[in-house]
């Protein structure tokens, strides 16, 4: 029977969908693996079902060039954590979870747009320290975001399902940048420039993928074609945002706030973020509700039971 090493505990009817089809191994530590270990599991498993941080880079595929696994299905749509590359020359395919995850990581897009314009998290630290001494008229005054404009970078399925959000549901409106064209957006005017879309827009969101392309997108320049009023939200990926120029842009008023579900160095935060109350911060929450996860565990078995029957896979991730 198919040996597969699942690299994080899942939810249990995930387990038991790939119990049914191969012999399961669940790695016990919830840490990400390192390059060293993934080596290691690649030549004593025939299939992974890794998450993200699993460093499945180059050097992984390097100490393992002709690897025992054949199959890496990633649980999860961004794959940032693996060289598909590496993985295509040494003869091991890629999958991921596309779609599962697009509208639960839409409304943690929403809720952090909200907890940074409305300032929620400060409210309820106050709150939580019993400093509230009641309501009045000028007390935590934030941004309404009704009639505001939305920038959204990179128009993929999230991008799409923050922009039906925003504009269907709180009146906003949309503009985007994204890499190629987007025919006939439901939601949303497409900016040819990235630089339009920042020096428009009230609240800007980030939903690329995390490529060598977009590393660091949102650099100090960036920050400074941004209003100062302005909100940053990155649901995308840490490394989308160079970290540093977002604590001075915050720190000297160049924008007003930020939303944030991911770090450049997770689960590190840095200490300047920690201090702000101009940010509100979550711990990479964007599909952590259990029919999500259910979704995104099933989806990725899916994709295991046809490697092992040789069938096309659902969603393949090609280099
Ligand atoms: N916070 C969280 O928990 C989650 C974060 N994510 C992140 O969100 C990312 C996006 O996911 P999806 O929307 O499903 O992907 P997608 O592939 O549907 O959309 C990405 C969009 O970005 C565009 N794009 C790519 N490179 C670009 C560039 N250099 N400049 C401008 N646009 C560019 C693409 O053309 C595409 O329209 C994932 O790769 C993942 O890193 C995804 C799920 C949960
Ligand atoms: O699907 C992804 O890329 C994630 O970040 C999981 O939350």
């Amino acid at each position: 029977m198919t040996k597969l090493l699942i690299t994080r505990n899942l939810p249990e009817e995930v387990l038991k969908a790939a119990k049914a089809v191969a012999d399961v191994t669940v790695r016990e530590d919830q840490s990400p693996m390192s390059v060293q270990e993934a080596a290691e599991m690649l030549q004593a498993y025939d299939v992974i079902l890794p998450t993200l941080g699993d460093q499945f880079s180059a050097a992984a595929f390097g100490v393992a060039p002709n690897p025992r696994c054949k199959m890496l299905a990633n649980f999860g749509v961004g794959y940032n954590h693996i060289n598909v590359s590496a993985a295509q020359k040494a003869g091991v395919s890629v999958s991921n979870t596309p779609g599962a995850v697009t509208d639960a990581t839409a409304d943690i897009a929403m809720s952090l747009i909200l907890m940074s314009c409305r300032r929620l998290g400060e409210g309820e630290r106050m709150v939580r320290a019993s400093a509230w001494d009641g309501w009045h008229p000028t007390q935590l005054l934030g941004m309404h975001i009704g009639g505001k404009t939305l920038g959204i970078i990179g128009m993929g399925r999230i991008g799409k399902a923050i922009a039906r959000r925003a504009a269907a549901g709180f009146g906003m409106n949309v503009i985007f940048y994204n890499r190629s064209t987007v025919d006939a957006p439901e939601h949303g005017t497409q900016m040819p420039e990235i630089s339009q879309v920042l020096g428009a827009s009230d609240v800007v969101v980030l939903a690329v993928p995390a490529t060598p392309q977009t590393h660091r997108l949102m650099n100090a320049e960036r920050f400074a074609q941004m209003q100062s009023h302005a909100h940053l939200i990155n649901i995308a990926r840490g490394d989308v945002v160079d970290e540093a120029a977002l604590v001075d842009a915050l720190q000297s008023g160049q924008i007003a706030g930020a939303g944030l579900d991911v770090y450049e160095r997770e689960p590190i935060v840095s200490e300047a973020l920690l201090q702000m109350e101009n940010v509100a911060l979550l711990p990479h929450l964007g599909t952590a509700a259990l029919e999500v996860r259910v979704d995104m565990g099933l989806m990725a078995v899916r994709n295991v039971a046809a490697h092992i029957n040789g069938t096309a896979l659902p969603n393949p991730v090609l280099p």
